[in-house]
């Protein structure tokens, strides 16, 4: 049975399951070679960062702090990543224990140059080469000791049959040496400054093998980067990935290669390196254009009792595995300015990418506490191949650390989901494994023991003396534990001639009774110097677990302060931010202010402006109305004038008529019973059209008359009124009591219906009349009574009613200048009655 990380024990899995760890999230900034002053990022202390977005044209602005394990700015090291990331996950790998790390980011972040690195300045791989071989140097099993069984698991064999393999292996190299990769790649030397660093607290009485696949996942297909290629020949067998008897993820049939040293582990990886399909993109001269994934295994295996071999049982073979995985830059294609086959290659990375992330999303909201259903959505592990072979790791095989790579180049817009997709996974929880304290029930130590013993013996395996540990055996232990291991007294030299003599028989068994009896002696000793050091382990033990207690209970202290610390750190952050926008307001505040006084005062400059021009444009206005008034006055006075002039010619004419008139009356009056001794003077004047009427000289029918006789009438032939046709219907519009006039012309309507008071319409629109005349009694200036007609045509409308269109008046007068006529009295009388009684009644035209 093999097991990866110490996972597959169902007991070990029972008892951790409701310890989770969430997924460590680092951040690490690529330098830029110089200040860039429009860079969005911002490093707020060792664990937060924050990215924010100038205003845009319409004045709002965005940030977005997030928060992480660590924060790696520019300033740092390979070095220092490593030993922050890198370092503790070689400790765990060479504690039993699985861990997985994901380099995310943007293409040109920065994610391959940590993870890889180059010549002068190793990545996390080279440098964990270095920490694992410089601390398993000394327990390191010969090559070939382990053999991958093709399931995933390890074969352990004897010392013996790992030197067969060896030896057959290097019969095979020699036989390949034409066609191996140095011809190919044309050899790689490796030039590089070692890491020194040593892990001590390592398990010494086991034996010690590393293994590295290193495969990509390109187009959703995986490829083995360390499959042996002949010349020409393209890697066309994409390799599937399937589950172990522990329910753990493997690529079947993936190359293993077993390393033995730094150098060669490298050798490996930098040839796998070659074969990554890379292409220069417009973000990145050399991009990934797939998901690399570099494993690194340790399988070990303890020391049975002789200290030589590892026992050959699979169920003490634990492996521990460190992924080491470059994803593929998660930028935007059209940011990336890809196209044809880079454009589709960048598509499946998105749908790979994207996977990955809802993975990691649903794995989340399964866990949190807002799901009430408490009903746990799939996880869609097998949509890609990214995230079905790590589906072990989520599921707590192991542990899992992503490291976020962003550039400060980058947009706001390109950062946000790469920074958002870290803080998802900073959420998600994953089962925390311990690594599995086997105790095989032998006694602890057989390493130190075989080392020392192979010390002074020529070692028969590798034809030069082991050298013990430095930092295990002092010098005066040697002699003591020698001293331990001195098994009697030596046995005498005897020949098989010998054995027929009795005495030396007796004393060869003599000295081998003495042998057995230290053996035994030596035994006890062993097993009373075991009881004691188990007892003085149990002790150290029991210490230890007290100090352990301590050290918690302190870590716990430490952590409780260090989170008030940060609390604190954040109140301030957020207060320094609040001062900030505060001041930003101010500031736009007080801008607004005086733009709006600046506005104010011209305002108010234009209105003053307004008054004065308006002032000395009434000023005009009346100087030109009063100018015109007095041109008015004048034009109206000279008119006055004129028009009294021409009154006072009238006059004088009509008093030179009357005085003809009268004249002419009183030479009639001479005249006896004549007929025409009344003179009927009647002048007919249309008023309406105010033209003079025709003159006709009527000369008097007396032969006799004499020259002052003759006069002038106006209009004596009466011309008859349109109001006299007959086949007109009119209405009559008369006063209540129409004064008798008691003339020869009264008007004749023959069909003609009279009324004295028109209140209703329908008077009007009901008769079928068409014309329409009113009647109104008067005096005239002089006194002289008067009748007026005024006519109009009755015109019916849409509606049903009637409109009175005036058009003519017609004008009688009676001009009684030889006395005081009847009429005229008549007419006064009827004035005055008429005013008594019609009280609030409309003038005439009104009512017209
Ligand atoms: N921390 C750093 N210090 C110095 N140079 C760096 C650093 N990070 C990245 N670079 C340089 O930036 C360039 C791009 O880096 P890298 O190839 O690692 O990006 P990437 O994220 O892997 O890109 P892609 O996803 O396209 O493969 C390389 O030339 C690399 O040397």
């Amino acid at each position: 049975m093999k097991r990866v990380g110490c996972r597959p024990a169902a007991s070990h899995k029972k008892s951790n399951d409701n310890e989770k760890d969430p997924i460590q999230v680092y951040c690490r900034l690529r330098p830029v070679e110089h200040t860039v002053e429009s860079s969005c990022v911002k490093v707020v202390s060792e664990t937060d960062l924050q990215i924010y977005c100038l205003p845009n044209e319409r004045g709002t602005s965005r940030e977005c702090q997030f928060s992480y394990k660590k924060i790696f700015s520019q300033y740092e090291t390979q070095d220092m990543v490593f030993q922050d990331l890198g370092l503790p996950l070689v400790e765990q790998l060479l504690k039993g224990k699985s861990s997985l790390l994901l380099a995310y980011g943007i293409s040109g972040s920065g994610k391959s140059y940590t993870m890889t690195g180059n010549q002068e300045d190793d990545g996390i791989v080279g440098r964990s080469f270095d920490v694992i071989f410089n601390s398993i140097k000394d327990y390191q099993a010969r090559k070939f000791t382990f053999k991958p069984d093709k399931l995933n698991g390890y074969d352990a064999h004897s010392v013996e049959e790992a030197m067969i393999f060896q030896a057959k292996d290097i019969k095979n190299k020699v036989k390949n040496s034409s066609t191996t990769y140095k011809k190919k790649d044309g050899g790689i030397d490796i030039l590089r400054v070692p890491f020194n660093y040593k892990v001590t607290n390592i398990n010494q009485d086991s034996a010690y093998s590393v293994f590295i696949s290193y495969v990509e996942i390109y187009h959703n297909y995986v490829y083995d980067l360390l499959e042996d290629v002949s010349d020409g020949e393209i890697r066309l067998n994409s390799k599937i990935i399937r589950e172990d008897s522990n329910g753990n993820m493997y690529v079947h049939g993936v190359n293993e290669q077993e390393v033995v040293n730094p150098n060669e582990a490298i050798e490996s990886f930098r040839k796998g390196q070659l074969r990554k399909r890379t292409a220069p993109t417009f973000l990145n001269t050399d991009s990934s254009r797939s998901h690399t994934v570099f494993t690194v295994r340790i399988v070990k295996a303890p020391l049975d009792i002789d200290g030589l071999n590892v026992i050959q049982d699979k169920k003490y073979t634990v492996v521990s595995q460190l992924s080491l995985v470059d994803l593929a830059g998660s930028e935007r294609t059209d940011k990336a300015k890809t196209t044809g086959q880079r454009l589709q290659e960048a598509g499946g990375i998105n749908n790979s990418l994207s996977n990955l992330k809802q993975c990691l999303r649903i794995l989340y909201e399964n866990q949190s506490s807002s799901n009430l259903r408490n009903i746990a959505e799939k996880i869609p592990y097998r949509t890609s191949r990214l995230t079905h072979l790590f589906k072990s790791f989520f599921e707590g095989s192991g542990s899992i650390r992503i490291l976020i790579c962003i550039n400060s180049l980058s947009k706001y817009s390109e950062l946000l989901p790469v920074l958002q997709f870290g803080e998802i996974s900073s959420n998600v929880k994953v089962k925390r494994t311990t690594p599995l304290l086997m105790d095989i029930g032998l006694i602890p130590g057989r390493r130190k023991m075989i080392d020392m013993q192979l010390a002074n013996t020529p070692c028969v395996f590798e034809g030069k003396p082991r050298t013990p540990l430095n930092n295990i055996v002092k010098d005066n232990s040697k002699d003591t534990y020698l001293s331990v291991l001195n098994l009697g007294p030596p046995l005498p030299e005897i020949n098989i001639d010998d054995m027929l003599d009795e005495q030396k028989r007796q004393e060869l068994i003599n000295a081998l009774d003495q042998r057995i009896k230290r053996k035994d002696e030596l035994r006890e000793v062993l097993i009373n110097q075991s009881n004691e050091i188990r007892a003085h382990m149990v002790l150290l033990e029991f210490n230890n677990s007290n100090s352990k207690q301590e050290v918690y209970s302190l870590q716990i202290l430490r952590d409780q302060d260090i989170n008030k610390i940060k609390q604190y750190q954040n109140k301030v952050f957020l207060l320094e931010n609040e001062i900030a926008s505060l001041k930003r307001k101010l500031g736009l505040l007080d801008s607004e202010n005086k733009k709006l006084k600046s506005n104010l005062n011209s305002k108010e400059n234009m209105l003053n402006q307004v008054s004065a021009d308006k002032d000395l444009l009434k000023q005009r206005y009346n100087n030109k109305i009063i100018k015109k008034q007095e041109q008015l006055f004048k034009g109206l006075k000279d008119k006055w004038k004129v028009q009294e002039n021409e009154f006072e010619i009238k006059l004088q004419e009509k008093k030179l008529k009357l005085k003809h008139i009268k004249n002419v009356a009183e030479s009639i009056e001479s005249l006896p019973n004549h007929p025409s001794r009344r003179i009927l003077k009647q002048t007919l004047f249309d008023e309406s059209s105010n033209k003079p009427v025709p003159y006709v000289n009527i000369e008097l029918s007396d032969s006799k008359q004499n020259e002052h006789t003759k006069m002038t009438l106006k209009n004596l032939c009466p011309r008859r009124s349109k109001s006299c046709d007959p086949q007109e219907c009119w209405i009559e519009h008369k006063p209540p009591a129409p004064i008798p006039l008691n003339t020869v012309m009264q008007p004749k309507m023959k069909n003609c219906k009279s009324v004295t008071n028109l209140t209703d319409a329908k008077t009007v629109t009901n008769n079928g009349a068409s014309k329409y005349c009113l009647m109104t009694q008067g005096v005239d200036e002089q006194g002289n009574s008067e009748a007026k007609l005024y006519k109009a045509d009755i015109i019916q409308t849409m509606g049903g009613g009637a409109q009175i269109v005036f058009h003519d008046i017609e004008t009688l007068k009676q001009d009684s200048s030889l006395g005081c006529s009847p009429v005229k009295h008549c007419v006064k009388m009827y004035n005055d009655e008429i005013r008594d009684h019609a009280t609030g009644s409309d003038d005439l035209n009104e009512k017209c």
